[in-house]
């Protein structure tokens, strides 16, 4: 299966930025169907981002659940997806912690966002003390089972990704024994959902993939791809990983 190798810009990045757009989308083009590249960048910036690198695609980083309505601030897929984005990410555990979102919520979006036509990457992940506790794969399969959308689905529109918590931004990554561990716990959770059209889900690993790590995790059985934080803003260090997810 091509890898995924998403980037999620968080709250960085504006139009003087869009040369590491046109840089990054430049040599996913010349890597053709080796990988899968995606950036998703504030919502501010899709359409200009859209416009910079057509047939590159260019994501969003939530989405709100409802077609329309009075919800201030808010943007539904329609809108994410007449301003150019191709896939969302939902459920990333800096939506859940900050804006209260339960895995309800993450399900209904998931569900909206496939209805829409986008694709869809969910987030799950356990915090230190859950993984501290040995409670890290029960934690994780409870939120992977109330999140999934309805089936059936479509492996090549619908990815999951694991990011732990305390290995988001802090430069400390999950081992490969432990990827490997929550990864098969997640598939069998998608086969029990989906039957063997749950085989077909790239399970993405997040969480300080860099440069240098990332060809030793991309080795790991049942990593289908990376979500990728800090080292997506830049070219020079987002093309590395994305080499290391097409070789
Ligand atoms: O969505 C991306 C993840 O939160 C990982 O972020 P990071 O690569 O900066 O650790």
């Amino acid at each position: 299966m091509v890898k995924l190798i998403a980037g999620n810009w968080k709250m960085h990045g504006t139009s003087a930025d869009l040369g590491e757009v046109r840089a990054i989308a430049a040599r996913a083009g010349e890597l053709g169907g080796r990988v899968e590249v995606a950036l998703c960048v504030p919502a501010t910036l899709i359409h200009r981002a859209a416009e910079a690198v057509p047939g590159f695609t260019i994501g969003a980083q939530d989405m709100h659940a409802n077609e329309k309505g009075a919800h201030t601030g808010d943007l539904c897929a329609s809108m994410l997806h007449d301003a150019g984005a191709g896939i969302v990410i939902v459920g990333h555990s800096e939506r859940r912690e900050a804006h209260g979102e339960a895995d309800a919520d993450v399900k209904a979006k998931a569900e909206a966002g496939l209805r829409a036509g986008l694709k869809v990457i969910l987030c799950v992940g356990e915090s230190l003390a859950e993984r501290e506790a040995g409670r890290a794969v029960a934690t994780v399969a409870a939120q992977v089972d109330a999140s999934l959308p309805q089936g059936p689905v479509d492996g090549a529109r619908f990815s999951l990704a694991y990011e732990p918590i305390w290995a988001i931004g802090t430069g400390r990554v999950a081992g490969c024994e432990d990827i490997e561990e929550m990864h098969a716990a997640i598939r069998a959770r998608l086969v029990a959902a989906y039957g063997e059209a749950g085989r077909g889900v790239r399970i993405l690993y997040g969480g300080s993939v860099k440069p240098g790590n990332a060809a030793e995790i991309f080795a790991t059985p049942e990593v289908g791809g990376a979500l990728v934080g800090g080292a997506s803003l830049t070219a020079a260090d987002f093309l590395p990983i994305v080499e290391a997810g097409a070789a």
